[in-house]
């Protein structure tokens, strides 16, 4: 059964526009084209919505060995019938004109995303809701870039998309209730759990997991333990499906470095925040983690 969420005008969100094939893009796209919507996604090159369109094939193919075990036929129809739901391409502007909502999940960054979002204010129709997937990033700030700001919040995914389970619904002061509904009924739709925060930094998950994963490279700064003890002691001591430095891999080194960085400037004095030699080290030497075939751990290059 196809379940679809309610855009701010009651009309039914339909067809959705992803700004950002990377890793949340990809997988956000993939859980909306699974669910019944049309989905345009967006990246700046050829090459790159060809890689995402390839890492959803690969996702899908993982979906459909639980879904289908044993049934080649019917794995196969289900992989072409969600990525018949998908169009890729270059044009942003082109993209969001028949959007009823936007998800923006670019670099990690408020200047790109406000000149991005500025940009699609001025050609999306004026019932198109606009959400961003930042980590760390005041949604108010980034809103401020449109004249949309009732039409305006945040829909924070977690990596992978296709597996976890949550979805945080973000509200800035102005944003209204339709567009809240509409947004919080878009992740159910998509098969989350939403559960709702106010725009704080890190807003639920972040806020508590960031911290901690900053805190086990202090830790290993100081020389107390190796990546590895502490990535097996957290799995095995405190039960977390991954230790901290395999999360950092997991998630992008330039992520983590841009969320502490963020807050850092925020709140300079909160000892939370402090940023960490050997990650902004790792981040010049362009190691990014898995998607960059080395963190704090090497991984075979894809
Ligand atoms: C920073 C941001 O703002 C916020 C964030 O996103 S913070 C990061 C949040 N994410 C986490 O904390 C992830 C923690 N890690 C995990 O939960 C697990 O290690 C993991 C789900 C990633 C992988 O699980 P693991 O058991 O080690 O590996 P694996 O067996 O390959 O995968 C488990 C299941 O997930 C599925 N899976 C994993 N990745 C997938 C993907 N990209 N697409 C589809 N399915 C996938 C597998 O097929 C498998 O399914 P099965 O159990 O039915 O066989
Ligand atoms: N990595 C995570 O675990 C995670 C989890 C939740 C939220 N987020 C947030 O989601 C966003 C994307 O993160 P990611 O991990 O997918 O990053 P990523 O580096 O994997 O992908 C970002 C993509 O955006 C593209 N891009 C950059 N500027 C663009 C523009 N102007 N127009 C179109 N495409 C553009 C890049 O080419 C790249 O493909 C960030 O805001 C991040 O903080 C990340």
């Amino acid at each position: 059964m196809i379940v679809r969420a309610m855009s701010s005008s009651t009309q039914p969100i339909k067809t959705v526009a992803i700004i950002g094939s990377g890793l949340m893009g990809s997988g956000i796209a993939q859980v909306a084209a699974a669910s019944g919507h049309k989905v345009t996604v967006v990246d700046q090159s050829q090459e790159i919505v060809d890689k995402a369109s390839a890492s959803i094939q690969k996702s899908l193919g993982r979906v459909v060995k639980k879904k289908f075990p044993d049934d080649s036929k019917a794995q196969q129809t289900y992989i072409a019938d969600v990525m018949s739901h998908l169009s890729l391409q270059t044009d942003a502007v082109d993209a969001v004109k028949s959007a009823d909502l936007v998800i923006e999940a670019i670099v990690e960054n408020l200047d790109v995303k406000k000149s991005l979002f500025s940009s699609l204010d001025k050609a999306a129709p004026p019932h198109t809701i606009f959400a961003s997937n930042t980590s760390s990033i005041p949604i108010k700030d980034i809103a401020s870039s449109t004249t949309r700001l009732d039409r305006f919040g945040g829909l924070h995914f977690f990596n992978p998309v296709p597996v976890m389970k949550l979805v945080e619904v973000i509200r800035i002061p102005e944003t209204s209730d339709e567009t809240y509904s509409a947004l919080e009924a878009f992740g159910k739709a998509v098969g989350k759990t939403t559960v709702q925060c106010k725009d704080t930094p890190g807003f639920i998950v972040n806020r508590l997991l960031v911290p901690y994963m900053m805190e086990a490279v202090r830790l290993v700064e100081r020389g107390e333990a190796t990546p590895r003890d502490v990535d097996i002691a957290m799995k095995l001591g405190a039960g977390y499906p991954m230790g901290p430095f395999e999360l950092s891999d997991y998630v992008g080194l330039d992520t983590m470095k841009f969320i502490i960085d963020g807050w850092m400037e925020r709140e300079p004095n909160n000892p939370l925040f402090s940023k960490s030699e050997l990650l902004n080290k790792l981040v010049a030497e362009g190691k990014l983690g898995v998607k960059s075939g080395e963190g704090f751990y090497p991984y075979n290059k894809k």
